[in-house]
């Protein structure tokens, strides 16, 4: 590897590149060879059952897990490449998952501002500018100054969707956001991913709300065994799937 191969080296219409993706876990294959190109400004909806790699898949996508075989390629920088500072990369991309994890001794702004102060991204005033106006993006505008213990689930998911969102990241990557939170709130969230959506912000979410991935995605996934085993448009994917894998699940989740 020359020095230069940490440098972004994709085409830029092209935000992720994954190819041959395997990961392990000792023994056992849990990715079992992906082939994904996501471009800028695509919705990706990751379905299928549990257990098939979608967590997984997803958090290789900004490498929380190390890649055991493959490449991928996010905002032109390769992953693989050790060369490449992982954190600036992550810059690039917003994580939000299942659990909020907020700072629970912080309001939901200063949980917001957070991370751009201290990556000195932003200085206080600007991060408070920022976080208020994200706040309020997420329909929370009224709720800076609360602690997460005094939130709904939709709302601290809301609060950790702003966070996210404070770093300017490009792309969104969405593990479960929804799948915590009691029904009457599962709304609330996923018409801020809409709202994203609709700005176009490159996302990739992994969810178990079929209607979100009908009504929102470009392109739906489907997963199962750690393999894609059949992606298309929504009306492909939902309306005609090919696949008998694809139909059984259908079945048994629409
Ligand atoms: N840290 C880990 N160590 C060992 N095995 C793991 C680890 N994380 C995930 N696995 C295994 O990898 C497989 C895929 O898990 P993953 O969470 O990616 O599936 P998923 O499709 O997201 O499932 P769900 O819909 O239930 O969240 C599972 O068999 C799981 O037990």
């Amino acid at each position: 590897m020359t020095e230069s191969s940490a440098a972004p080296v994709a085409s830029p219409t092209i935000k992720i590149q994954v190819s041959g993706l395997k990961k392990a876990y000792g023994d056992n294959e849990v990715l079992k060879g992906i082939d994904v190109d996501i471009a800028n400004g695509e919705v990706v909806c990751v379905i299928g059952p549990s257990g098939s790699g979608k967590s997984t898949f997803l958090r290789c996508l900004n490498k929380l897990e190390d890649i055991t075989d493959g490449t991928v390629i996010v905002d032109g920088y390769d992953l693989t490449d050790k060369k490449v500072d992982i954190d600036k990369v992550r810059q690039h991309i917003g994580m939000v998952f299942q659990h909020f994890n907020l700072f629970p001794h912080m309001t939901a702004l200063e949980n917001v501002m957070l991370a751009p102060v201290q990556t000195k991204r932003a200085t206080k005033e600007e991060a408070r500018a920022t976080g208020q106006r994200l706040l309020e993006q997420v329909g929370l505008g009224e709720k800076a100054n609360a602690k997460p213990a005094n939130l709904s689930g939709g709302q601290k998911q809301r609060v950790a969707i702003a966070r996210a969102l404070a770093m300017n990241p490009d792309i969104m990557l969405f593990d479960e956001a929804t799948s915590a939170l009691d029904p009457e709130m599962v709304g609330e969230v996923l018409q801020v991913l809409r709202d994203l959506a609709d700005q176009g912000m490159t996302m990739v979410v992994v969810t178990h709300e079929m209607g979100f991935a009908r009504e929102v995605s470009d392109r739906v996934i489907f997963m199962a065994d750690g393999f894609v085993v059949e992606e298309g448009t929504p009306a492909e994917l939902f309306g005609n799937p090919q696949q008998p894998r694809t139909q059984d699940f259908l079945k048994k989740v629409l």
